[in-house]
């Protein structure tokens, strides 16, 4: 073989050489392919619309930093009971949002899905957190609400009777110290810094709602309007962003009520805490919110400003049993 031979040959192996790695290339390439289109046909198309409305949920909070919570296509169903079905509604940064509807609503229930106490059976729900992320609530724990920067109180007043006042607000402000349980048990010099720390937020906390005179003596016996004040500096221990608040005027006389809603407002902006409420006491509701969502059997009705659900036909009809044709 002579040179110009040898060297046609080199130059074909060459050629041959990569036109192989391009084949095997292009093999892998084909298989991923076929792999990718076959999980697609498996995947139903409900399955799809899943995905693309989680993203577009998600997509819709992301785009607009005014957005605080949105809560899109909520369901919770207890068996043949469907509490919320399909509800959705968004709350903007700062705002005070009233939820309302009848007994029975599913008003509480939403609280639930929001704050993880039940896991909804289907919907999203995605927050902007307390570092400006967005967090898909679904995927975190009940006990991790806090540090996303959400706090709660309940219908019923639940304090601590055996403790003082400012050591109910502790328990609530422990959830976001450093220190660890072995400091707590050898009272380290970072736990008993932290804790002279909280004891001075606390009493300031007790002050700004007026109430500070109670705070070395047990809740017991209190009047029920100093008791909701307790619950409200309680969810202020933890530095949320949004507060939820289930009824936070049950029981309250009309003065206490009066009382109550100029305090809401006082966090709502001197704070510059989001409030969501449910409260069944219309006159708290429609002198307080910004806008209100009105829901019934766990549907939404109507959402707007005050005026707006007040004059609304459905809200009358389903919630203040007004008769519209009438
Ligand atoms: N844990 C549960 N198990 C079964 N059914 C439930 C549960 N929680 C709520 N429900 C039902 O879901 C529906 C909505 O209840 P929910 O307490 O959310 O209403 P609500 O609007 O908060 O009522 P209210 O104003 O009386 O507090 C009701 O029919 C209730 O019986």
């Amino acid at each position: 073989m002579n040179d110009l031979n040898q060297m046609y040959y080199k130059k074909m192996e060459s050629i041959h050489e990569k036109h192989f790695a391009w084949l095997k290339y292009r093999e892998s390439h084909l298989k991923k392919l076929l792999n990718q289109v076959e999980s697609h046909q498996f995947k139903n198309k409900s399955s799809l619309q899943q995905e693309l409305d989680a993203i577009t949920s998600k997509l819709e909070i992301i785009k607009n930093p005014e957005t605080h919570l949105v809560v899109k296509d909520l369901k919770m169903y207890f068996g043949g009971v469907k509490a919320v079905n399909d509800l959705s509604f968004e709350v903007k940064k700062g705002e005070i949002f009233g939820l309302i509807g009848p007994n029975g609503a599913g008003k509480t229930t939403v609280f639930n899905c929001i704050t993880q106490f039940y896991r909804s059976t289907g919907g999203y729900m995605y927050f902007r957190n307390k570092e400006n992320q967005i967090t898909n609530l679904a995927d975190r724990k009940v006990h991790e609400m806090i540090q996303e920067g959400i706090a709660r109180s309940f219908q019923n007043v639940e304090l601590i009777w055996e403790l003082t006042v400012l050591d109910n607000l502790l328990v609530a402000g422990h959830s976001l110290l450093l220190s660890d349980y072995l400091e707590h048990m050898l009272h380290s010099k970072r736990m008993l810094q932290e804790e002279s720390v909280l004891r001075t937020k606390g009493y300031e906390l007790l002050k700004k709602l007026g109430i500070e005179d109670y705070a070395f003596r047990s809740p017991y016996g209190l009047p029920y309007g100093v008791l909701k004040k307790i619950e409200l500096a309680r969810t202020l221990m933890t530095d949320p962003t949004l507060i939820i608040l289930d009824e936070p005027a049950a029981g309250l006389n009309d003065q206490e009520t009066k009382d109550l809603a100029k305090t809401i407002k006082e966090i709502n902006q001197s704070l510059g805490i989001t409030i969501f409420l449910v409260e069944h006491d219309m006159g708290l509701v429609m002198s307080i919110c910004d806008r209100i969502c009105a829901i019934s059997f766990g549907k939404k009705l109507a959402l707007g400003i005050p005026s707006y659900i007040q004059n609304h036909p459905d809200v009358k009809k389903a919630y203040l049993g007004e008769d519209i044709d009438e």
